[in-house]
């Protein structure tokens, strides 16, 4: 695999509008910042149409919601449709509540996402796929996950991110495996928030036939960045959390390849 984008990321520092949850906002606020892009968080219903006349992506993470928020994803979403810049949904515990179910449905019937980030329950949920998640977390679950990224991918055509100890990726017709990252990862809250804005960070640099290879890099650097902050850290989960953010900082493209768990397995759906 070539890496390609995270370069661009970091020369063209593209501002992301996050409409995130409270509790993710600023690990993910600083992530970004680690990475090379530009976070700007906001909710209000009055100024998220203006910001998408000069931002390159939109993240909509539903996490903590409120109706106030709701309308404001929905002008964000459209108009970020209108000025064509990607759009990001992280479908967070879409499935665990009426009101989470119902706002979902909602923004993916008018807002044409360009990618969907979620974990297995989440993702799901989203495919129609029985599943017992758990709140925000992924919880437990037999069915086959890259056709479960498949199958949303086809339904809401986009691409389609389930995360997990593999992530799954598809454009609805490629399925492609990651397996790097680390058991830590689950254990800082943000960490699947994050991945959605960085996400939705390189999907503002490319053009749009680029966005599975978008996608596909910036899952794979973020778990390879993961993957090297653990090293030596054991269950040391504070200092996780640092060491990740240092990563964003310092991984540089050339050290990638030698780590790579990366399976382009089924192209032929
Ligand atoms: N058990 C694991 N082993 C390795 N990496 C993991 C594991 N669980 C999650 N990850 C990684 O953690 C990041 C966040 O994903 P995830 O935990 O699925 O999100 P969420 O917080 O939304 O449930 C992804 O990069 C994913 O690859
Ligand atoms: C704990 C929690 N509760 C509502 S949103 C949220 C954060 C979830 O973040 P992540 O899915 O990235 O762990
Ligand atoms: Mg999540």
């Amino acid at each position: 695999m070539q890496f390609k984008y995270l370069n661009l990321v970091r020369e063209r520092n593209p501002l992301v509008h996050c409409m995130t949850n409270i509790v993710v906002a600023n690990f993910s606020a600083n992530g970004l910042l680690a990475l090379g892009a530009s976070p700007f968080m906001s909710t209000s219903p009055q100024e998220v149409a203006e910001i998408q006349t000069f931002g390159q992506a939109l993240l909509i993470n539903i996490g903590t919601l409120n109706k106030s928020d709701v309308d404001a994803m929905l002008i964000a979403g459209k108009a970020a449709n209108q000025q064509g810049i990607p759009v990001v949904l992280d479908p967070v515990g879409a499935g665990a509540t009426a009101y989470r179910r119902q706002v979902t449905s909602q923004l993916l019937s008018e807002i044409q996402f360009t990618a969907i980030r979620g974990n297995a329950a989440e993702i799901a949920f989203l495919a129609n796929v029985d599943w017992q998640g758990k709140g925000v977390d992924a919880g437990q679950g037999e069915a086959n996950l890259g056709e479960i990224a498949r199958t949303a991918a086809q339904k809401y055509q986009c691409i389609v991110a389930v995360s997990g100890e593999i992530d799954y990726l598809s454009d609805g017709k490629n399925v492609i495996q990651i397996a790097n990252g680390t058991p830590l990862f689950p254990k800082i809250t943000g960490s699947g928030c994050l991945l959605g804005a960085v996400i939705a960070a390189f999907l503002g640099v490319v053009d749009k036939q680029d966005n599975l290879n978008a996608v596909v890099e910036a899952c794979t650097v973020y778990a390879l960045a993961g993957e090297i902050a653990a090293q030596n850290l054991s269950t040391q989960v504070g200092s996780f959390a640092t060491a990740f953010l240092n990563q964003l900082a310092e991984i540089s493209c050339e050290n990638l390849t030698a780590l790579l768990k990366l399976n382009k397995e089924n192209n032929n759906a």
